[in-house]
Parts: structure tokens; C-alpha cells; sequence
């Protein structure tokens, strides 16, 4: 039994979260607690607590087909759970309807494709949201459509179409688009996985920028140079369990578990 975690995120530090940068408490933002699904035979997430503070940023790390992706999209209810609570800066997340609607606009996802819509401008991208949901007038949303998109580096493309884009610049539309409707904390999920590798920095950097501006961000990624530099905590899964928290040095430098010392060694010997 190497598990140095089993499905309990704080019982290696005896902290529910990572202190902030001053090394003050932080209030929780996302509370999972005893939370399983299965995917027909799979046990796919298997007791899966974790509490991530707020302006916290977890990197989420494992073997492929380990319930990464599956975790950050419960986060979100896009997938279902069997059992367990998920809650976003103290409310539950409801099943469906409006309420899931809202909650779901406070939970900013961007995923590995981009899924931008093909025939709205890179502008209309980023207002449709804020108009539908958070109803903001269209002269609202367009000015902070083009505040977002001159931060993420794209103001120059806001009235072409995502085809006209390279895939580092989708990317960052994405994350503009997420960012317009005002998340509390916002999900990746393999963000750059999609990408050609000279476009993957562009996007990682955005990323640190929102992390040092204090945004809460639960990551999955593979990219292992923004969880050294970025996370405040790195969660290791394997297997449908949580089976490691740790800070980034020590999790890289000192993994606890054989899982985790086995799956380090694999990726940062090639
Ligand atoms: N909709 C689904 N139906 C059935 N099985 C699924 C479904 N989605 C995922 N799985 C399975 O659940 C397991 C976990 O998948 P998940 O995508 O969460 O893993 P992951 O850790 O994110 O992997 P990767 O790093 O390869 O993206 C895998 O074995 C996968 O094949």
C-alpha cells in the first residue's frame, strides 16, 4: 500500500489548503468531498476528497486514464457523480436547470479543443456569454470583450473568425471567453495539449499571469514546467484515486508514493 493520500487531500500537510503567498489562510473555493463515479465496470473516481482554496492553483498530474479529465469535469457536472458533494465557494452544485446554468458561469472551463463557435466573430466569442447569462448590454460586453482580448494578446483578431486563428491564439480566446463571464474559479483541462509546441508558452503564460493575479484554477496538464512554477499544490491521481498532495518541490523532488516516484521517472527521463 503506497497510497500517501487515499482519497483524503489535506492528510499529508494537516491543511485543507495551501496558504497564500504570505503565508496566510486561505478560504475554501472548491470543496469535493466523498466523490465516486463509475464508468460501467470502471471505478473512475473513488472517494475523491479535495479542497482548494481561494487564489489557490492546483495542478492536477497522473498516468493517462487515471480520472483527470473525468474529476475536472464533475467539477463542472459535466459528468455526473454517483454519490458525494461538490461545491463552489459554499454552494452545492445543483443537477441541473438555471441554478446549474449560473453556477456553471462562475466555473470557467476551457478545454484541450477550443470550442469556439465557427461562424461568430473572435469578438461576438466573448459577448455572447455575458449578454445571454450575465446579462450585460452589448456596448457593456464589447468593451470588456476588448479589454480581455488585448490581455490575452489577440485584440488585433477580434473581428475574425476562429478558423483565421493559429491554435495558440484560439487558445487564449478561450480563456478571454471564460475569463468575460466573471468565473470564481476557472478548470483547464490539457489546455496545450492541442497545441504545436512553439504555441504552448503563449498560452502558459497567460495562464501564470492569471495564477499571480490571485485567480482559483484547478489545471490538468502534462506540461510540467508551469506545475513547478505556477502550483500551489500538486495533486497526483493514478487509478481513479487521489493518491498524493504535495507542494511542487516536494512532489518532484520527493514523491512519497511508488506510483508517483514510478510516473515521474517515466516522463522526466525523456
Ligand atoms: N464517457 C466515458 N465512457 C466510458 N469510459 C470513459 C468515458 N470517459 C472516460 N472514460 C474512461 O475513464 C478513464 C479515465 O478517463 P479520464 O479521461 O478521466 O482520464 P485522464 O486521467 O484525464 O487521462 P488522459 O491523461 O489520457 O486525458 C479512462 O479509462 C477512460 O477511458
Amino acid at each position: 500500500m503506497d497510497d500517501v493520500n487515499p482519497g483524503q487531500a489535506d492528510r499529508t500537510t494537516g491543511e485543507t489548503v495551501a496558504p497564500d503567498r504570505t503565508g496566510g489562510a486561505r478560504e475554501p473555493m472548491v470543496v469535493i468531498e466523498g466523490v465516486n463515479k463509475h464508468f460501467g465496470d470502471l471505478h473512475v473516481l473513488q472517494d475523491i476528497n479535495l479542497t482548494v482554496g481561494k487564489g489557490e492553483v492546483v495542478v492536477v498530474l497522473g498516468p493517462s486514464g487515471s480520472g483527470k479529465s473525468t474529476l475536472c469535469r464533475a467539477i463542472n457536472r459535466l459528468e455526473t457523480i454517483e454519490s458525494g458533494t461538490i461545491s463552489i465557494d459554499g454552494k452545492a452544485l445543483p443537477e441541473e436547470g438555471k441554478a446549474l446554468a449560473q453556477l456553471r458561469a462562475d466555473v470557467g472551463m476551457v478545454f484541450q479543443s477550443f470550442n469556439l463557435f465557427s461562424h461568430k466573430t473572435i469578438r461576438e466569442n466573448v459577448t455572447l456569454g455575458p449578454i445571454k447569462v450575465r446579462k450585460k448590454s452589448k456596448a457593456e460586453a464589447s468593451t470588456q470583450a476588448d479589454a480581455l482580448l488585448e490581455r490575452v494578446g489577440v485584440s488585433a483578431q477580434a473581428d475574425k473568425y476562429p478558423a483565421q486563428l493559429s491554435g495558440g491564439q484560439q487558445q487564449r480566446v478561450a480563456i478571454a471567453r471564460s475569463l468575460a463571464m466573471g468565473p470564481k474559479v476557472m478548470l483547464f483541462d490539457e489546455p496545450t495539449s492541442a497545441l504545436d509546441p512553439e504555441m504552448v508558452n503563449e498560452v502558459l503564460d497567460v495562464m501564470v499571469g492569471l495564477a499571480k493575479e490571485g485567480m482559483t484554477m484547478i489545471v490538468v496538464t502534462h506540461e510540467m514546467g508551469f506545475a513547478r512554477k505556477a502550483a500551489d499544490r500538486v495533486v497526483f491521481m493514478a487509478d481513479g484515486q487521489v493518491v498524493e498532495v504535495a507542494t511542487p518541490e516536494e512532489f518532484f523532488t520527493a514523491p512519497k508514493s511508488a506510483r508517483a516516484k514510478d510516473f515521474l521517472g517515466k516522463i522526466l527521463t525523456h
